[in-house]
């Protein structure tokens, strides 16, 4: 039997912990879990925000029966429609057949779609409202973060901001559900990766959904994953990440992410980050891509503004996981980068093609002095890769603004 967690008067916390699953999404790793997070707000009418994934059905309503008992639930408010989140729509709609849906157009095409649900579909406009009694519901369609329908969901009169995804991170709620109970910095790196690896592509979105709420007065943010956001300095933190990240602004720092198969370039990646450390850079971290996962590597460079990549020269292209990390950047319009690169190669330097073509792709200020090595470690290639550490350490020293599409040689 649980215990109904009541985060404010007549708003309940019904989410479950998900530290079984590997990888969210299939592709990320959980090391620290993840929630998905659901609320009741319980007035003379009953709504519930969001569901839950459909493996933890049980859970979630033994957690609903625990603060409704036999009560009916009049509204469910499918915030996203992504099934970590909407997985157990279909079970509630047969314990609950009277329930009314609220979502946008968007939502009600994929309820048809997902689940063949088209009855009892309430179908809102933007900035609508919802009255439950003493509470309004007011609806904000916030398109992209993290899908088309994707809305958030307010409650003006205790300024409680159901924010689906947006402001969302990895991590189980372990004992406590906010910020009160639980100790925030736990959060701060695995919401980064989540924004990162998560959003992290939807940048304008989120630029545009902040902008939307902005002067609205929130004193809490639930999210759909972690912890619920109620003091005033985990708010303005939780905020300022969110609106910094999607600005693809980042902290003074330099990531080097190479690959290597027999050690050549990854001496190179030593020389460059001795010559940055040597020359003022800190905040260096290295990333041996076969070895790190993605979502880390794609963490710390959302992180710093510093990114230096390697690869040797594989089949005439780039190493694979290089290739795929690339891509990961390209699809999430990585910009704000101080940028360089170098490769290897033995007879033929595809990989120096491509990292080239890569970098005239991308919003980046290339720092010229890429480096480039033909089978081994020569005098030449160490004293290039020297002048390109030390070119990146003054550039990030310098302060200077990003300049998108520039040059910049020493
Ligand atoms: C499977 C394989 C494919 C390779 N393909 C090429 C190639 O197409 N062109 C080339 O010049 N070198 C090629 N090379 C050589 C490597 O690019 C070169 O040895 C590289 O610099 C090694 O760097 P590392 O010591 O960091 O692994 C290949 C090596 C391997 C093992």
């Amino acid at each position: 039997m649980y215990k109904p967690f009541e985060i404010k008067e007549n708003l309940f916390y019904v989410g479950v912990n998900d530290r079984t699953k590997h990888l969210f999404e299939n592709l990320w790793p959980l090391p620290k879990g993840v929630s998905y997070n659901s609320y009741i707000i319980k007035d003379e009418k009953i709504a519930l925000i969001d569901t839950v994934d459909i493996c933890y059905a049980d859970v979630f309503f033994n957690k609903i029966h625990s603060v409704l008992g036999d009560k009916q639930i009049d509204y469910l408010i499918v915030n996203h429609m992504e099934p970590d989140h909407s997985g157990s729509v279909e079970l509630l709609k047969t314990r609950y057949p009277q329930i009314k849906i609220v979502g946008n157009s968007r939502t009600a095409e994929m309820l048809k779609g997902y689940y063949g649900i088209t009855d009892n579909v309430v179908v809102i406009e933007d900035k609508e409202e919802l009255n439950l009694g003493k509470n309004n519901l007011q609806f904000y369609l916030t398109p992209m973060v993290h899908w088309p329908e994707t809305m958030m969901t307010y409650v003006k009169e205790s300024k409680t901001l159901f924010s689906a995804d947006a402001f969302g991170t990895f991590g189980t709620l372990d004992g406590g559900v906010t910020d009160t109970q639980l100790n925030p910095e736990w959060y701060w790196d695995e919401m980064i990766r989540y924004y990162s690896n998560i959003v992290g592509k939807f940048g304008s979105p989120v630029q545009a959904a902040l902008k939307k709420l902005s002067g609205m007065g929130i004193d809490t943010i639930c999210s759909t994953h972690g912890p619920v956001w109620t003091q005033p300095d985990t708010l303005g933190k939780v905020v300022s990440l969110y609106d910094r990240l999607s600005r693809y602004e980042s902290e003074n720092g330099l990531v080097i992410a190479y690959g290597s198969m027999y050690g050549n370039t990854e001496q190179l990646a030593e020389i460059i980050a001795a010559a940055a450390a040597e020359n003022g850079a800190r905040n260096i971290i290295m990333h041996n891509v076969s070895k790190s996962h993605e979502s880390e590597v794609l963490r710390d460079i959302f992180k710093y503004r510093g990114l230096i990549i390697g690869s040797p020269t594989y089949n005439n292209k780039l190493y694979p996981a290089v290739e795929s990390l690339l891509s990961a950047l390209q699809n999430r319009n990585v910009k704000n980068k101080f940028f360089s690169f170098f490769s290897g190669h033995t007879w033929a330097d595809g990989a120096k093609r491509e990292l080239k073509a890569f970098a005239e792709g991308m919003e980046f200020e290339t720092i010229c002095e890429s480096v480039e090595m033909k089978q081994s470690l020569n005098r030449n290639v160490m004293e290039n890769a020297y002048a390109l550490g030390k070119a990146m350490a003054e550039r990030l020293h310098s302060g200077d603004a990003v300049i998108p599409h520039k040059t910049t040689c020493h």
